[in-house]
């Protein structure tokens, strides 16, 4: 058989069995072309239907680079051609992938397997972090892809050089059982179970696959109040799809039903999805108005019956839920019935969270994105969802709807990229203890020559942390600068540890930090040089925990701490510090706190992932490592009166007490005999904090960092100095915030709050105005 007819050969089979096919074409790149030109013509799929993801503009047809292939989620094309001779990016190979209908080709060109490899390309130079160089970088992701290429099924492997055929992918699919009967149609089967349907059948006849119609029939639920529908699929299982459907169905009954989702382009399709059964529905009323698109790019749609379904991005749909009526913005003002989040595991959870105040909301969301491994959504909104008011009704999608069950591409890039990695199930290891655990190095070559580890290691960090992704798993096996530790329990992982080595850099590279230019990786180092202006920073060489993560089943039994403690033995004599940098929630900065990582830094902004400012900390491990954890401690707490005021004065006051518990440092106390007569009439006496916040400010810092807090201060009374004092945010904001009944009576408070603080640093003249008024 010849190439061209190998490639019809795929081709054929793909449609047949709605499935897709790759074909890596492997060699020189320019006969690799040559020989790619020649399939091109043969297949003579339309131009708008293929697309050419790679550095040049070679073929005619559209073309994106590897950087830029997140354009193409979402979308599908029949023919996708990946040039990855001068670099493979893992994400843009994912998303390709994903992009292939069902039917089609994915071509691959490649150089030799057999030298892939050792080929550095761009996403190799990313991982060149100074002080390694990119002669330290390996290859063996690309090794992975290459052998499970070969490996895999539905995968045909052409030597462009040799022009052989080294491996033909046909799969040859046994011809079709016949069936004894029809599968119930989606329709067929929502009509078959118990509960009456309540949207229309057009909704059920509409959908392309049961798993489809179980999920229009859950968003049925959100007829009643207090209920949370959350739909989770991998991708590509038609759950925008049917979150569209339903929309359409509540419009059509009346209801104002608000979409979000990261971009409006994510809404496109739920958008079509409505506008189809409204048009379908409304055109059998013959009085009924057609439904109405009020803006121009078709995400306001309109029913003759008064409903509603539209678009709003994730904080002005927030924004509207809060205010609901009282809002001075006309669009904005109308309060939805119901409130659609597509991919809601994009959204950073305190955006989740503001959903929560409407009394019927959907989530849908990707399990296995080709984006991103990402488990946000079940990582850290799940606990907050269980705890509120709503009955939750959750359904999983997983039919795929583009192309066909168990199809090769599929099961081969989720293998490849590590899509499909999860933890070990919980009985294996519910019964995990730090005693009976092992601790152990994962090495890349363990990882690779041990699949189920690698799963497990792998799949554990993409539950805990929101965007693992494929480029993560391939900085895991290559990145000279990474490595992971692990606790195992009888072989398998439960609590999991990503480390960087940071810092030990050279002076130049010091300098050029300092003086704002861009150092890879160095997270620690560079915040401490550039924004904390310390040149000195990068010195000592240290090592960050970038991620912890221990097994849902396993949690609070002292493991994560043992992970640490074990990390800290092995690498404390060579390294001076061991570091972390993480979105802050109290119940994590106890965690770092408890294991005796000290705070010197929290940024500025919120990150957009996590919606949650990120705090930098250190743990010294040797002498030098010590002065640098103290000099920055010292630093903090001297700049913290002002910092927390200005920067930080949004964040939640529990973060900041807990920040501040972590600090390994004393704040001194030099107030004037002035001063101290100032604080303690306001703690006593008539005397007023807003006049004079200075000194406060600097009595609380010594009361709340460390964790010598004077006992006798209650945990709203150090929330009510933070948000007043250390924030300065206003009475009224304080008082709706920590629930006060009025502004008075949160200036009463505070005065109180005042007298634990003034009793245990106060001197002589404070303790004479304590006197005076007692
Ligand atoms: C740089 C980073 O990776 S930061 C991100 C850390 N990872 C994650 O958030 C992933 C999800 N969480 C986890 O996997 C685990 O909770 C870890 C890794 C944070 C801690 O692992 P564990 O094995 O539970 O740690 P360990 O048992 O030693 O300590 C638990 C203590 O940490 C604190 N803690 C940790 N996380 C939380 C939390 N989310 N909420 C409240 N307290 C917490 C508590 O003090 C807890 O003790 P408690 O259960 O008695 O109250
Ligand atoms: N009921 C339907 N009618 C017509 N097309 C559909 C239907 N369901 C899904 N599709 C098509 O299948 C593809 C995947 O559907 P959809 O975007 O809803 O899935 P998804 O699970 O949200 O996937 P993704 O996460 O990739 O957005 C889309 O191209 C969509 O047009």
């Amino acid at each position: 058989m010849d190439l061209v007819s190998l490639a019809l050969a795929l081709r054929r089979e793909a449609a047949a069995t709605n499935e897709r096919r790759a074909l890596v074409i492997a060699g020189e790149r320019e006969r690799g072309y040559d020989l790619l030109e020649s399939v091109l013509d043969a297949l003579s799929v339309g131009i708008t239907e293929t697309t050419l993801v790679g550095p040049d503009d070679r073929l005619r047809c559209e073309q994106v680079e590897q950087t830029g292939a997140d354009e193409l989620l979402g979308t599908t094309r029949e023919l996708l051609v990946l040039d990855a001779h001068a670099d493979l990016q893992p994400n843009a190979l994912g998303m390709v992938v994903g992009a292939v209908d069902g039917g089609g080709l994915l071509v691959l060109l490649t150089p030799p397997l057999e030298e892939w490899p050792d080929r550095r390309g761009r996403f190799s130079e990313s991982m060149a972090v100074p002080p390694a160089s990119l002669a330290d970088v390996t290859g063996r992701f690309v090794g992975r892809v290459a052998e499970t290429l070969r490996a895999h099924r539905g995968i045909a492997i052409v030597d462009a050089d040799s022009e052989t055929i080294v491996d033909d992918g046909l799969v040859e699919p046994a011809p079709l059982q016949l069936r004894t009967s029809e599968p119930a149609t989606p329709l067929e089967r929502r009509a078959s179970t118990e509960s009456p349907m309540r949207f229309p059948t057009a909704a059920y006849e509409a959908c392309l696959t049961g798993d489809q119609a179980d999920a229009v029939a859950a968003m049925e639920s959100l007829f009643e109040p207090d209920r949370a529908v959350v739909l989770e699929a991998n991708r590509g299982r038609g759950k925008s799809s049917a979150a569209g459907i339903a929309a359409g169905c509540f419009a059509l009954e009346g209801s104002d039903v608000l979409v979000t989702a990261p971009a409006a382009r994510n809404a496109t399709e739920l958008f079509a999805r409505t506008r189809e059964i409204i048009d379908s529905l409304e055109r059998e009323q013959p009085d009924s108005e057609p439904a109405v698109d009020a803006t121009r790019d078709g995400l306001d749609v309109r029913t003759s019956a008064g409903g509603r379904v539209r678009f709003r991005d994730p904080d002005a749909a927030v924004r509207t839920i809060r205010t609901g009526g009282e809002c001075s913005d006309r669009a904005a003002a109308l309060d939805p019935d119901i409130v659609i989040v597509d991919e809601a595991a994009a959204l950073p959870v305190s955006t989740l969270e503001g959903f929560l105040e409407t009394d019927r909301v959907a989530f849908a969301t990707t399990i296995h994105g080709y984006e991103g491994a990402g488990r946000g959504f079940s990582v850290r909104f799940r606990d907050r969802l269980e705890e509120a008011s709503h009955e939750v009704v959750n359904r999983s999608m997983t039919d795929p709807i583009r192309y066909a069950a168990g199809d090769p591409l599929e099961v081969w890039s989720f293998r490849a990229l590590g899509l499909d990695a999860r933890p070990p199930v919980a009985p294996l290891v519910d019964d995990a203890t730090p005693d009976r655990a092992r601790y152990r190095a994962l090495e890349p070559s363990a990882l690779l020559a041990d699949e189920s580890l690698l799963r497990e290691a792998f799949g554990l960090l993409v539950q805990a942390h929101y965007r693992t992704e494929p480029n993560d798993l391939a900085r895991l096996l290559d990145a000279p600068n990474l490595t992971a530790r692990a606790l195992t329990v009888e072989g398998h992982v439960v609590s999991v540890a990503l480390l960087a080595s940071e810092g030990g850099l050279a002076r130049e590279t010091r300098a050029e930090m300092y003086e704002g230019g861009r150092v890879r990786g160095n997270l620690l180092p560079d915040v401490l040089a550039s924004q904390l202006r310390d040149e000195d920073a990068g010195e000592p060489s240290g090592l960050r925990v970038v991620r912890i993560a221990t097994h849902h089943a396993a949690r609070s039994r002292g493991l994560g701490s043992a992970l640490l403690e074990r990390i800290r033995e092995e690498f404390g004599e060579e390294v001076d510090w061991l570091g972390t940098a993480f979105g802050a929630t109290p119940g994590l900065l106890e965690f770092w706190g408890d294991n005796g990582f000290g705070a010197v830094h929290v940024s500025t902004t919120k990150n957009a992932a996590s919606g949650e400012h990120s705090t930098f900390m250190l743990a010294p491990t040797s002498e030098r490592g010590r002065e640098l954890a103290d000099r920055h401690a010292a630093r903090f707490i001297r700049r913290l009166p002002a910092f927390v005021s200005d920067s930080l004065a949004d964040v939640d006051p529990d973060v900041i007490r807990a920040v501040l518990r972590t600090v390994d440092a004393s704040p001194s106390l030099a107030l004037s005999d002035h001063e101290w007569r100032v604080v303690a009439g306001a703690a006593y006496g008539p005397g007023r904090f807003d006049v004079d916040p200075g000194p406060f400010r600097e009595v609380v810092c010594r009361g709340l960092v460390g964790d010598s807090t004077p006992t006798d201060l209650a945990a709203a009374d150090e929330r009510l100095l933070v948000a007043r004092v250390l924030q300065g945010r206003a009475w009224e904001s304080v008082a709706e915030l920590l629930e006060y009944h009025s502004a008075g009576q949160c200036r009463r408070a505070l005065g109180d709050a005042l007298v634990p603080l003034v009793e245990a640093y106060g001197t002589d003249p404070a303790l004479e105005v304590r006197d005076r008024f007692s």
